[in-house]
């Protein structure tokens, strides 16, 4: 990968040329995503199940940037045919995968077997599909991986318990994979954004999501105002960190109203 020194002693990768794939990509967080993808010069691969907003996006994205950096895959990330055949059709057109962004994802505590299908074995899964390409010992050219968790990765929310389950396993996912890929030489990085509230889709009808905990909404409402709501610009910002420096490899960046700051690494050797 091309690699830029700056001040710092950070390690930016240009994103030039570059192939991405985003899950959950025509909403919220992954549509801005994206969007920050292709204003840096990426190539990007759109995978969602949502085809109507799925169409208006791919005409405004493709008047913007063009159609030859765009690929909208209908794909369900809890379906690994799916999958496997949008990454094989990202390889096609576009000659290669360097980001993986593990973004799709679901809050509804009633429905918790399929949350915990889509949260935390989607990313799994789409993980160990895309290194079939991006492993350096398999002869792809290496890369890194972004999985969107949670503060609720790192901490309790209180009233979604399995949410906060999902998301906790993405982050201890992340540091494991990141450490195995880098004993390995998969050439792979791979880390995890751990925003808080933001105005998206999934933040909407709360009480409902709740599920069986719909009793303690009210107790919701004071953590949304304690934390506040975190723009999506921060979000993107944060995320955009995690994907170029090159230094960042098993790191959990907590987005909060007012800052963001990386979580340290918890050793059970030491
Ligand atoms: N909104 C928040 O407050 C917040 C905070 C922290 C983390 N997150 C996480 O950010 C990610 C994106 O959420 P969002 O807030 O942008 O939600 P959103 O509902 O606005 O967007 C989610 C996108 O994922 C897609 N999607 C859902 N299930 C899918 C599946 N099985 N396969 C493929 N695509 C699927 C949807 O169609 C949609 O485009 C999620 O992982 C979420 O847990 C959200
Ligand atoms: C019901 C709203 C759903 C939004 C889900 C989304 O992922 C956002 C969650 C944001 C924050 C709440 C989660 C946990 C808070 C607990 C601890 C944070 C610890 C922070 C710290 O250690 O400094």
């Amino acid at each position: 990968m091309t690699v830029q020194q700056t001040p710092l002693f950070s390690w930016r990768m240009s994103l030039s040329g570059k192939v991405a794939v985003v899950t959950g990509a025509v909403m919220g967080i992954g549509k801005a995503m994206t969007e920050k993808l292709l204003q840096n010069g990426a190539k990007v691969a759109l995978l969602d199940m949502n085809k109507t907003e799925a169409e208006s996006l791919m005409q405004t994205l493709t008047k913007q940037y063009g159609q030859e950096r765009l690929l909208f895959l209908h794909c369900d990330v809890e379906q690994e045919e799916q999958v496997k055949a949008a990454f094989q059709k990202t390889m096609d057109t576009f000659g290669g995968i360097h980001i993986l962004c593990n973004n799709a994802g679901i809050l509804n505590e009633s429905t918790w077997e399929k949350m915990i299908s889509v949260n935390l074995v989607g990313v799994i899964r789409a993980t160990y599909l895309v290194l079939e390409h991006m492993n350096k010992l398999k002869g792809g050219q290496g890369g890194v991986i972004v999985n969107t968790a949670s503060l609720a990765g790192i901490g309790p929310l209180v009233s979604c318990p399995v949410y906060t389950a999902s998301k906790h396993g993405v982050v201890g996912f992340t540091r494991a994979m990141s450490a195995a890929s880098a004993l390995s030489g998969y050439g792979v990085r791979v880390n995890c954004l751990c925003p808080g509230f933001v105005q998206t889709g999934l933040f909407s009808n709360i009480p409902a999501r709740l599920g069986p905990f719909s009793h303690l909404k009210d107790g919701t409402q004071l953590l949304v105002e304690k934390f506040g709501i975190v723009n999506m610009s921060q979000v993107v910002e944060a995320f955009f960190e995690l994907v170029t420096d090159e230094t960042k490899d098993g790191a959990a960046l907590l987005v909060f109203q007012q800052e963001r700051k990386y979580m340290p690494a918890v050793s059970v050797t030491d």
